[in-house]
């Protein structure tokens, strides 16, 4: 089965709040940029993704990733929003609806899964496996590393994606009978980066380029886009 990636981002000015003075001397908004770039990039990499679809209003990130393949739909229908203003938008359930929303205009019977932008290690065969699993059932879920949220929600053809992100998200989402994906060495699908901690945990795993281009880290050999 090939799958549409419907991947949110916060504009870089507001994203990734947790990791503000904590993140050495990295500008959070650059490696929030970095972070949806190597995952991105992973994930157009991927075999069984046929495309990306960021749901963003920032205009850089959405620059920078429609450069490297993905479509950008804007989250605040209407004209654009002007740089350096934040938009008021509906939150990350609303912008993965709406992402979920247009791949099904244009498309009825695609798959559909979100994935997060803040996978900084991802690894594209990882995602494969877990995207293989996933079409295994209707709805299906990958928890992150923490056990409480999720990292990827995914829906077969003719079943709605139902988004149910922010806080415990991984106890809500099996509650509406997504099935939970149990695989093994998937690591690198579930590591979303909050904290300083997980950025940590990130670069034991082997981040992308652009991520350790800005952490000043050497790249996980291998990765699209690392040379
Ligand atoms: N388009 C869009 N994406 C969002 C929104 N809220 C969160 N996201 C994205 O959803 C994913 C998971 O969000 P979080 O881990 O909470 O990331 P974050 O909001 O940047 O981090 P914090 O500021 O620390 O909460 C990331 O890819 C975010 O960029 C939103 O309101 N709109
Ligand atoms: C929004 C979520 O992520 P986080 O735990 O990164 O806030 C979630 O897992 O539902």
């Amino acid at each position: 089965m090939l799958w549409t990636l419907v991947v949110p981002l916060k504009p870089l000015a507001v994203a990734k709040s947790r990791l503000a003075g904590e993140a050495g001397s990295a500008p959070r908004p650059l490696l929030a940029l970095a972070f949806a770039l190597d995952t991105v990039a992973a994930a157009l990499a991927c075999r069984v993704v046929r495309d990306v679809v960021v749901v963003t209003d920032d205009p850089l990130a959405g620059a920078e990733l429609g450069a490297l393949g993905a479509r950008v739909l804007p989250e605040t229908p209407g004209p654009p929003v002007p740089p350096g203003a934040v938009a008021a938008g509906g939150g990350l359930n609303a912008a993965l609806a709406r992402g979920a929303r247009f791949v099904r205009a244009r498309s009825p019977r695609s798959a559909v899964a979100t994935l997060n932008a803040d996978l900084p290690a991802l690894r594209t065969a990882e995602l494969g496996r877990v995207l293989d699993s996933a079409a295994e059932f209707p709805r299906a879920f990958l928890p992150d590393a923490a056990g409480i949220g999720t990292t990827l929600l995914a829906a077969g053809p003719g079943r709605e994606l139902a988004p149910a992100f922010e806080g415990r998200s991984r106890a809500r989402h099996r509650a509406s009978g997504a099935r939970e994906i149990e695989l093994a060495g998937v690591d690198s699908v579930r590591q979303d980066v909050d904290t300083a901690a997980d950025l940590l945990a990130a670069l034991a795993l082997g981040v992308g380029p652009r991520t350790a281009a800005v952490a000043g880290r050497p790249a996980l050999p291998g990765r699209p886009g690392s040379d």
